[in-house]
């Protein structure tokens, strides 16, 4: 009943009624109520009838500029959408795919050009006699200006808008224009600077909120590298997390472990970008003194909720500049060079082949035969918008390079047109495309008087009643970086405390699912000592460059995915230069961690070798394999390399200068912490800092060791009866010959190693495939995987004592 009386006068009626309907109620207390009720009406209105009026008069006004705002909200959805539908039936008349060629100025007037072109095609003099023709979309000629190109580009730009997906790539000769397309110059901005700044221009134009995102990686050799993300160059650099593709059940590819920024307007983007391009990968080539040597990619993801006029709430464009197709013959590169551009060469021939399929609509389309085309394979085909710009040289010298681009180019363009269009049904299909254009126009004109009006009426709308319409926001606007781990890291709880120690995650595993391991490794609490900088340590995943040897040593032409180096530690995640697993072939390394007793039975030790050998070669899927080792710790040899050393130490060199004290590896660890279930801090914690004088300024303090190690399970390896002996394990994505499994170091590989210990493999590719196995188990030392390996201590027990 309180709460009746309290409610306002024009309630009193209602109230009433209400009342009436409930007359079995009526008692004392109900009629005291209306009497009250009725009181507060004659006060009421008698103190503010004035007040009364305005708020009445406010009330209505209010009310009628939400209707308006309602109306004119639908309006404008409905225009939204009308618009979506010429625009998409306007790229649909394009094509989906759609090929562009530019040509490039020629450097010098004198230069003899065999190339010439109008607004449609390009014309090769092949001989004085014979002319070659290739037709596209539209061919910008050497003078066209960067304006010219995006003005073409646009269109896809308001299509993503709307909902598409959309990939423009740069494709071309080596220094034919692709960078200057895509990113231009200061004075001319190429079209990832004015894209961005039409997507917000469009955004901010709209009625709707869109969260945007920007990602950037590259695909170098084969391999997916963040760009937005400092690549370290020694070992006690941080661990970049891997990036790994995923398709979800619509279909829609992401990118798991890829920093996605939410950016809210073009400068942010600016910034990042300029942050990616520092990353990248160039070089200086015969043909371009800063030659893009990877395909560098941006991503800008777009979601927006309630928009019923858009296709899909999220959507992405992709912007390419590939690398540089060349023919390896004329650019004499050789070395890193040579991998590199083999390594473009077939991706863009994988793009060629997954282009020239959509364009076929062939059944398969073969997406799997690169990590390019499994990157972009959602926004090539099906409703996605692509536009491949083909950049050619008019020199003569580039001749065989041109008409190679020409060819690419055309097999792409081939497909939506299939045979070259007569006259006059491209006349036809001009003048549709001129009346879908200005429908789109006065569409677009009418939209931008509506929403005028709604921003004027919402001003209005806020001076009356304190509030504007509301838009609702997406839920990820409030999300400001966004990694992508498939699951993220629980703290609290982690998966290897549920499991039973079988089927406790591996190292490696674990560092995959979580992403943010990068970050919260840097942030957490408990690492901020200097003597705890060993605790950033995470040797759980390593690459090794496994060139020419290991790729014939395995069957499959399909490479792994991982990358990266040994070791993390938060104080050093500085902005070297970078450079990173170099070859297309990589296998990825667990460290595991085996319990022996000091003097380790070789007999004993060969057997329980082999029992874990033989369950991890049970499990098909892992690959694995196990490497016993003998780990030698001696305080004499400092960490250096020997006037003889192996090529494939360099990396190991690269992590001489972070060597301030070098410290014995026992100092460090000792072997039953190196399986034992202790937090890394707890391990830590038994190990202060040996130099108490010294400032806890947080750098790194790598041991200095020597190790006698060697491989395999046959056991025909001499073991030192002294030697503490642990296990790695080595999983390989791609599977050795069973003769391979049994490896054993030569004594001169790799200095400073002790050896030999046994010789089983002199030369040739067995030879660099143990040199650089050796390389990457002394880099595993060092960053030393003592934490969460995955299979502890109770692991092997479980194993051994069967
Ligand atoms: N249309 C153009 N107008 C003026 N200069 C151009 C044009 N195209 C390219 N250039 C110039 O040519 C040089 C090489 O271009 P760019 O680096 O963009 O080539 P690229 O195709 O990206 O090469 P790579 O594949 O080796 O990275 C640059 O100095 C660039 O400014």
């Amino acid at each position: 009943m309180e709460r009746t009386m309290s409610r306002p006068v024009g309630n009193l009626p209602e109230t009433i009624h209400s009342l009436i309907g409930l007359k079995y109620h009526f008692t004392s207390s109900w009629v005291k109520s209306v009497c009250d009720i009725s009181k507060n009406v004659s006060s009421s209105s008698e103190i503010s009838s004035t007040s009364k009026e305005e708020d009445e008069s406010a009330f209505v006004e209010v009310q009628s500029i939400r209707d308006q705002l309602s109306r004119l909200t639908v309006q404008v959805n409905d225009q939204n959408k009308r618009r979506r539908e010429i625009l998409n039936e306007f790229l649909d008349l394009k094509g989906n795919i759609r090929v562009f060629c530019r040509v490039k100025p020629l450097d010098s007037k004198n230069s003899r050009a065999p190339v010439s072109s109008d607004t449609r095609n390009v014309i090769i003099k092949l001989t004085e006699s014979k002319r070659k023709t290739y037709n596209f979309d539209r061919v910008f000629q050497p003078d066209s200006s960067q304006d010219d190109v995006f003005l073409e580009i646009e269109p896809v730009i308001k299509s993503v808008i709307d909902g598409y997906n959309a990939c423009i790539f740069a494709y071309g000769q080596t220094g034919t224009g692709k960078t200057f397309t895509m990113e231009g110059l200061p004075e001319s901005p190429g079209i990832v600077p004015r894209a961005i700044k039409a997507l917000f221009k469009q955004v901010e134009q709209s009625n709707h909120k869109f969260v945007i995102k920007f990602s950037m990686l590259e695909i170098y050799m084969g391999n997916l590298r963040d760009l937005l993300v400092s690549q370290g160059t020694k070992p006690i650099s941080p661990i970049p997390p891997s990036l790994l593709i995923h398709t979800d059940p619509k279909g829609e590819i992401d990118i798991e472990n890829l920093v996605t920024l939410k950016v809210t307007d073009s400068d942010e983007v600016f910034k990042l970008y300029k942050l990616g391009c520092r990353s990248r990968a160039t070089a200086f080539t015969n043909s371009n003194s800063a030659s893009s040597r990877s395909h560098c990619m941006i991503r800008v993801s777009i979601t927006c909720a309630g928009a019923p006029e858009r296709l899909r709430e999220r959507n992405k464009i992709w912007l390419v500049d590939l690398g540089g197709s060349e023919r390896v013959l004329k650019t004499k590169a050789t070395g890193r060079r040579f991998d590199e551009g083999k390594a473009i060469n077939l991706s863009l021939s994988a793009l060629g082949d997954v282009i020239n399929s959509l364009q076929r609509k062939n059944a398969h389309i073969p997406y799997r035969n690169s990590k390019l085309t499994q990157v972009l394979k959602d926004s090539l085909g099906q409703d996605s918008k692509t536009l491949m710009l083909v950049h050619i040289s008019r020199k003569e010298d580039d001749l065989c390079e041109t008409i190679c681009s020409l060819n690419f180019a055309t097999r792409a363009k081939n497909i939506h047109l299939g045979q070259d269009e007569s006259k006059e049904e491209r006349e036809r299909k001009e003048t549709v495309m001129r009346c879908l254009q200005n429908m789109m126009e006065t569409i677009e004109k009418e939209r931008e008087t509506k929403l005028k009006e709604i921003r004027h009426l919402n001003e209005t709308l806020e001076k009356l009643s304190g509030k504007p319409h509301v838009i609702e926001e997406v839920d990820e606007i409030r999300e400001e970086i966004q990694v992508t781990p498939k699951l993220k890291r629980n703290k609290s709880r982690r998966a290897s405390d549920v499991f039973s120690s079988f089927m406790r995650p591996t190292a490696s595993s674990n560092r995959r699912l979580s992403g943010a391991d990068f970050r919260s490794v840097s942030n957490g609490p408990g690492f901020k000592s200097r003597r705890n900088s060993m605790a950033h340590f995470r040797s759980e995943s390593v690459c090794i460059r496994m060139k020419d040897g290991f790729d014939s040593l395995c069957d499959s032409s399909e490479r792994s995915i991982s990358k990266s180096t040994c070791a993390i530690s938060h104080n050093r995640a500085d902005n070297a230069a970078t450079v990173y697993s170099q070859e297309i072939s990589e296998c990825d390394i667990k460290l595991v961690v085996c319990e022996h007793n000091t003097n380790v039975n070789q007999k004993e030790g060969g057997t329980e070798f082999s029992r874990i050998n033989s369950w991890l070669h049970s499990q098909s899927e892992n690959r694995s394999y196990l490497l016993d080792k003998k780990l030698r710790v001696s305080r004499n040899i400092s960490w250096e390399r020997s006037s003889n050393g192996s090529k494939t130490l360099e990396d190991i060199e690269e992590s001489k200068t972070e060597i301030k004290h070098p410290l014995l590896l026992k100092d460090q660890f000792e072997p039953e912490c190196l399986c034992s279930a202790e937090t890394e801090d707890q391990i830590l914690s038994k190990y202060p800092n040996p130099n108490p004088n010294e400032e806890d300024n947080g750098s790194l303090h790598l041991p200095s060791f020597r190790y006698d190690a060697w491989f395999g399970v046959d056991g025909s390896a001499a073991r030192k009866k002294d030697s503490q002996a642990s296990g790695l394990l080595l999983e390989l994505k791609q599977p050795l010959p069973n003769y391979q499994r049994g490896l054993e170091f030569k004594e001169d590989v790799a200095p400073p190693f002790l050896g030999p210990q046994g010789i089983l493999v002199q030369t040739g590719r067995d030879y660099t495939f143990v040199q650089k196995l050796e390389a990457l188990s002394l880099r595993i030392l060092l960053g030393l995987g003592f934490i969460d390996v995955g299979y502890g201590s109770n692991f092997f027990n479980g194993l051994t004592q069967q």
